[in-house]
């Protein structure tokens, strides 16, 4: 038996959601860059789950179908207000809370099938949104905000957050985001998704299982330490400095590396560029410019480049979002790229289960207890 140390370079399974290759990224074929662009973030979900972008008549009935789920059963609100929202971290609460919505779909019960899939993926992917609003508002004392008809998810998500007006600018780069975030191949948490429901374990649970590997600080977690490094650096010139001494104390840079990408990460340019535009227009530049002065520095010396989570910190803290929000955001994005794999795992399932190689001692004597060292 041969081992791969972190399964590198594994193919497990086939797929038609999503490519890498020459690092470049596409979505059922279509590349990233013209996505990240022009597409809405219902269209891209529609299309990592039915396969084909939507005509105007599908868009328009998927987004209100979307609609029509965004909001929470009061009982969940109940018990949202009750959870250790001031002390416990949103991605704990967000695993928490995504289980709890599996409480109350009683599809959740239902035996695996096309149309209860599909029923549990609009709820979750709805709600999943007005969840994060509503801890967050929550833990700040404020109730919740209703969903507002006719605007995009982008803009609804924003708004049930804030509760206030948000700008043109704002919504595209945070659509440009979601797009970005919404799926990458077999990534630890998509895996992670599959691994849960090849044993036809219920969509709720697949979700929850990679929430809980995005988590991570070298998976989704990445993003809220990157705006934590930029906290601490403050000002553009300590920039250097402070990565030469974390590199001296072997310590890694976070949103930098990646397992795949090794030139870079194609999706890293369009956020460093909404990075770019929001930090101008609202007059703090030196986050962009900190995080440029880090990403040189990195690449020149250890040849790492910058991956998504890198410039998704500064344009999130631009668009006035708390920092531990960072990968609930990533997360309510990424369900759809999980949804997605977990439909395609059942299409195609099989149990997975690997092996291990043993190395551990062998024909070992049973003590009794009283006679142990
Ligand atoms: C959405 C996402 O999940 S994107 C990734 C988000 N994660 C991060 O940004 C965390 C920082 N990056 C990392 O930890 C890694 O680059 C990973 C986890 C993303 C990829 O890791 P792997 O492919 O397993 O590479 P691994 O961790 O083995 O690193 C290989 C070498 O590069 C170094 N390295 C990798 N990433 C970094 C980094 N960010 N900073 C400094 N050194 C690094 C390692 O120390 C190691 O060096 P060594 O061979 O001298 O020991
Ligand atoms: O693919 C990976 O290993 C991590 C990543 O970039 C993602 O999940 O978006």
């Amino acid at each position: 038996m041969s081992t791969s140390k972190g399964l590198e370079g594994v193919i497990v399974a086939e797929t038609d959601i999503t490519a890498l290759s020459d690092d470049q990224l596409s979505y059922v074929g279509y590349s990233i860059d013209e996505l990240a662009e022009k597409a809405e973030f219902e269209e891209v979900i529609y299309l990592l789950w039915y396969k084909k972008l939507p005509n105007e008549i599908e868009l328009e009935s998927f987004k209100q179908a979307l609609f029509d789920e965004m909001f929470l059963p009061e009982a969940l609100i109940e018990q949202l207000r009750g959870l250790n929202l001031q002390r416990a971290h949103p991605m704990s609460i967000l695993r928490t809370a995504v289980s709890m919505l599996g409480l109350y779909d009683d599809d959740a019960n239902q035996e695996v099938s096309e149309d209860v899939n599909e029923r549990e993926a609009l709820r979750l992917q709805a709600k999943i949104a007005p969840l994060i609003a509503a801890f967050s508002r929550l833990r700040e004392g404020k109730e919740p905000i209703a969903a507002k008809r006719d605007v995009s998810y982008a803009e609804n998500f924003l708004h049930m957050l804030k509760g206030k007006p948000v700008d043109a600018l704002e919504v595209e780069a945070f659509n440009k985001a979601l797009v970005l975030h919404a799926d990458h191949e077999l990534n630890a948490s998509t895996f992670t998704a599959r691994v849960c429901v090849a044993t036809l374990s219920d969509l709720y649970s697949g979700v929850t299982a990679a929430i809980s590997a995005l988590k991570g600080p070298l998976h989704g977690g990445a993003n809220e330490q990157v705006i934590n490094m930029l906290m601490e650096i403050k000002e553009v010139e300590q920039a250097i400095p402070y990565v030469q001494d974390k590199i001296n104390q072997k310590e890694k840079i976070m949103g930098m590396g990646h397992r795949v990408y090794k030139t870079g990460d194609p999706r890293a340019k369009h956020l460093k560029e909404m990075s770019k535009q929001l930090t101008k227009e609202k007059g703090q530049e030196k986050w962009y410019l900190i995080s440029e002065k880090i990403e040189d520095y990195v690449k020149k010396e250890k040849g790492l480049p910058a991956n998504v989570d890198f410039y998704s910190a500064s344009v999130y803290h631009m668009l006035g979002i708390d920092h531990d929000l960072f990968t609930p955001i990533f997360a309510m994005s990424r369900t759809s790229g999980w949804i997605a794999h977990i439909l395609e795992q059942y299409k195609n399932n099989r149990l997975i289960r690997p092996r291990a190689e043993y190395v551990g001692p062998e024909n070992q004597v049973y003590q009794p207890i009283k006679e142990r060292s």
